[in-house]
């Protein structure tokens, strides 16, 4: 499927979908649990893939509310987890994680606790990305994990009820592998102590772990090299909110700052403080000249169009705002800098890579190094040319802004991936009066 972009302002008001990374984690914790009501959860493909492998184990999930009563995927307003009481049954078949990274990553530490062995695998995207030291932790532990194909990758088999104890892995590939440890160490016998070998990037997600886990009542602590989540302790929540999430948000503040209709606004609903780092973009956009004012309270960021000029910017905490500030780059005066940025290379594409190259084609100026990504904005306009999304969800609604003031008409390939993360995106654009089709 295709996005077909056209020059366009936008205005009016937009509500973010709920946060990816809470619902991932509210109904694996869930599942850990014996029974909690997930409220306003993301329903999209990836914590979709969650919810089945909470199956996989014997919890019993069941999507409801919404448009569609049936729980089909698309619009649920609650999801209503059984758990399997932190006690993950071998499951009985392959768990599919499709797209979904923090699927993989959770579910690897969780099938590390069954008496036998699961097979996680993915799409294509999925079994290229790093697991290593998320299996070598599990087999530190006492669990057995494997990479089928012994290159760190899925298909990956893991189990043999893995006791806890101190594990040392590195910090800059994902901190994903934390999180997932975190969340099976406290109902292992003897906790987990995790040492961080290197400096731990994504570190915010960490604390949205840490927060989901306190609600369920599950004491985490940080230590001087890491993190500790004492053993034995029980998942309880009866009902779980999930916040707005931030990520998706920069897309339309993105639009926003681009592209508001003169004297006009962009007005994002959703927006209240959590522990979510990419909330960054609101500083982000602020530093670049956007007129831009977040009411906490109100949970709403008000954002006009302004002369954006390029910044540095340190994606090691917020590496999704990537291909987002990127775009913005294109559009802003002068050199934007994006630093820290290697471990974006490792999500659903080379994110670094795939947006200098779709940039590059949208005639901006790019300079990229191993950890950086530089876009020299201003000198010359973008132009609306055909971008590939790569299967990659980020990268398709970034290049949709981008081509909001691209001259000529842009073309995003690939656009139905926006359902791993914000299947109503292209609605959401078109409400406020983008100029895009997809077909
Ligand atoms: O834990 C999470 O919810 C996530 C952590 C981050 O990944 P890494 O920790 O692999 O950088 C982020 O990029 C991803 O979209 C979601
Ligand atoms: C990298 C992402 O997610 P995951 O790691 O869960 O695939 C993302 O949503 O940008």
């Amino acid at each position: 499927m295709d996005a077909h972009v056209s020059p366009s302002r936008v205005a009016g008001r937009a509500r973010a979908p709920p946060s990816k990374s809470y619902t991932h984690r509210a109904i694996l914790a869930a599942g850990y649990g014996a029974g909690t009501t997930v409220t306003d959860p993301l329903d999209s493909a990836d914590p979709r893939a969650t919810g089945r492998a909470v199956e996989a184990f014997g919890g019993e999930v069941a999507w409801v509310g919404g448009d569609d009563a049936d729980g089909a995927q698309g619009g649920a307003s609650a999801v209503e987890v059984e758990g399997f009481a932190g006690r993950p049954n071998t499951p009985d078949d392959v768990i599919d994680c499709a797209n979904s990274g923090t699927t993989m990553r959770l579910v690897t530490a969780a099938a590390g606790l069954t008496d036998g062995l699961a097979v996680l695998t993915g799409d294509e995207s999925l079994r290229s990305r790093p697991q290593g030291p998320l299996l070598d932790a599990v087999a530190g532990l006492g669990g057995r994990a494997e990479s089928t194909r012994r290159n760190g990758q899925a298909p990956l088999v893991v189990g043999d009820a893995m006791a806890g104890g101190t594990v040392a892995i590195p910090g800059d590939v994902s901190s994903q592998f934390v999180t997932a440890l975190l969340m099976a160490g406290a109902v292992t016998e003897e906790g987990i102590e995790i040492d961080l070998e290197t400096e731990l990037k994504s570190a915010p997600y960490v604390e949205i772990t840490r927060e989901v886990l306190a609600d369920f009542g599950v004491d985490t602590e940080r230590t001087g090299t890491g993190f500790r989540v004492p053993g034995g302790q029980t998942y309880e929540a009866d009902e779980y909110a999930v916040p707005g999430d931030f990520s998706s948000m920069s897309y339309l503040l993105a639009a926003g700052a681009v592209a508001a209709a003169e004297g006009e606004a962009v007005v994002v609903e959703g927006a209240r403080p959590s522990a979510q780092g990419d909330s960054a973009i609101v500083d982000v956009l602020d530093r670049m000249g956007a007129d831009i004012d977040w009411n906490e309270d109100d949970g709403e960021i008000t954002v006009r169009g302004g002369d954006l000029s390029g910044v540095e910017v340190d994606v090691g905490d917020t590496p999704d705002l990537l291909p987002t500030i990127a775009v913005l780059g294109a559009v802003a005066d002068g050199e934007t800098r994006i630093v820290n940025a290697e471990h974006v290379r490792y999500k659903e594409t080379d994110r670094v890579a795939s947006m200098a190259e779709s940039l590059e084609a949208m005639g901006a100026e790019v300079t990229e190094t191993q950890d950086s990504l530089t876009v020299h904005g201003g000198d010359s306009e973008l132009v609306g040319a055909t971008v590939h999304g790569r299967g990659d969800h980020r990268l398709v609604m970034a290049l949709t802004v981008a081509g909001l003031v691209a001259d000529g008409e842009t073309t995003v390939t690939g656009a139905e991936h926006v359902d791993v993360s914000f299947p109503g995106f292209f609605a959401t654009m078109g409400e406020l009066g983008a100029d895009v089709s997809v077909e």
